[in-house]
């Protein structure tokens, strides 16, 4: 009878998982476009490759095309998103829209990702790039902000795994760090292309004590992972959903971790999982067998994330929507989440404990604490009515 009313322990309403404050470490300027603003950018630029002109149309078209099951096909329809942010005005755009909109949806803190060597065709240099992102999160906050939403965001610098940029990029994030830059990412396809191939960008940043986290064990297995951890020394995994491959789990219920799966969870080595991304590209067959529920009853360090919000047609609050009705995840499991992903974000440590004791616990405590005003309040009426 009281399941609806959240409590720490009980289901928290649609509502109340939108208002949580959450931690976003995971996502892609490039996958988050609003449609129209792709239908807007493609007619200011005369970019004619658009599938479709209809918002709604083209957001449905995203959607059905990055459900392919296969990494390769999802990750080719952000050419026409990329397609569309080659000039300073769309960058400032497209960041403005995205700080605003995961504002909206109650994430407090994000770090958001694209890679500035993917922009470059209509003349910018990789500086105009970063400066022209780094001005829309500006902007878009400081909006945010006149509405009565806080959010903080961070950029991460990706470099394209199948291309040989890396070092230059890294370089880059190193001299926009503490200017909008929180750290660096490879991403891009990941069969035939180890992240070894890159090791002189790492060891570039390590060198600098600057951060970085690697997309691995998405669309492939173990070998990825290990290598991002034990050659590349990133400090987290961009998915890393297939360290699953590494825990067996016996009949009656034993678990048994690897090497690598023990080294993962007792490092506290972050995990940035994107579980509606995984159903699309093939890393997961449902949410129900996603990996997430297991590594999270395992105490691994499991963050919830969006990957790309325009291709999986998801936010923050879907996927703990998602998590909510698949896993019965209460208000407790979403503060551990965004714990989670506080205490992994880039940021220097005691911003993040900040943001933990200042934002996160309080927030979350408001909504816990609302049950016993609604139970007052309903038991006063039910009195009332007998009396
Ligand atoms: O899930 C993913 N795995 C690997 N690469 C990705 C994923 N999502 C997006 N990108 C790639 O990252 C670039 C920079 O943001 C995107 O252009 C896309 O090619
Ligand atoms: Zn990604």
């Amino acid at each position: 009878m009281t399941s609806q009313i959240a409590h720490g322990g009980s289901t928290p309403t649609s509502e109340q998982i939108r208002r949580a404050p959450k931690v976003l470490l995971h996502d892609h300027l490039d996958g988050g476009l609003r449609p129209g603003t792709v239908v807007d950018l493609a007619r200011a630029s005369g970019y004619s490759q658009l599938p479709d002109h209809d918002p709604d149309k083209l957001g449905l078209w995203f959607r059905e095309a990055a459900d392919s099951g296969s990494l390769e096909r999802y990750l080719e329809t952000f050419s026409h998103t990329v397609g569309v942010m080659q000039t300073r005005d769309a960058l400032v755009r497209v960041a403005r829209e995205c700080a605003e909109d995961l504002a909206e949806d109650g994430v407090v803190y994000a770090e958001v990702r694209y890679a500035p060597e993917q922009h470059l065709e209509g003349g910018l240099t990789l500086e105009e790039v970063v400066e022209a992102v780094n001005e829309g999160f500006r902007e878009g906050e400081r909006l945010a902000r006149a509405q009565g939403r806080r959010i903080r965001v961070g950029a991460l610098l990706t470099a394209m795994r199948h291309a040989a940029r890396a070092l230059e990029i890294a370089e880059l994030a190193n001299r926009y760090r503490d200017m909008g830059v929180v750290g660096f990412d490879i991403a891009g396809a990941e069969a035939g292309h180890p992240p070894t191939r890159h090791l002189d960008a790492f060891e570039y940043l390590k060198r600098e004590n600057n951060h970085f986290t690697i997309h691995a064990g998405e669309a492939f297995g173990l070998p990825s992972i290990w290598q991002a951890l034990q050659w590349c020394g990133a400090d987290r995994l961009g998915h890393g959903v297939r360290i699953i491959d590494d825990i067996e789990v016996a009949e009656d219920g034993t678990v048994r971790l690897g090497r690598l799966a023990s080294y993962v969870r007792d490092k506290r080595v972050p995990l940035e999982m994107c579980p509606s991304s995984n159903l699309q590209t093939g890393a997961a067959s449902s949410y129900a067998e996603h990996p997430i529920g297991l590594l999270r009853r395992l105490h691994f360090r499991v963050t919830v994330n969006t990957d790309n919000r325009l291709m999986s047609h998801t936010s923050m609050s879907r996927e703990f929507e998602h998590l909510v009705e698949t896993f019965g995840c209460t208000l407790d499991d979403m503060q551990w989440f965004s714990v989670n992903a506080m205490k992994s974000a880039f940021i220097p440590f005691d911003e993040r404990l900040a943001m933990i004791n200042d934002v996160i616990k309080p927030g979350y405590a408001e909504l816990k604490s609302e049950w016993l005003f609604q139970q007052t309040a309903s038991t006063r009426s039910s009195v009332a009515a007998d009396g």
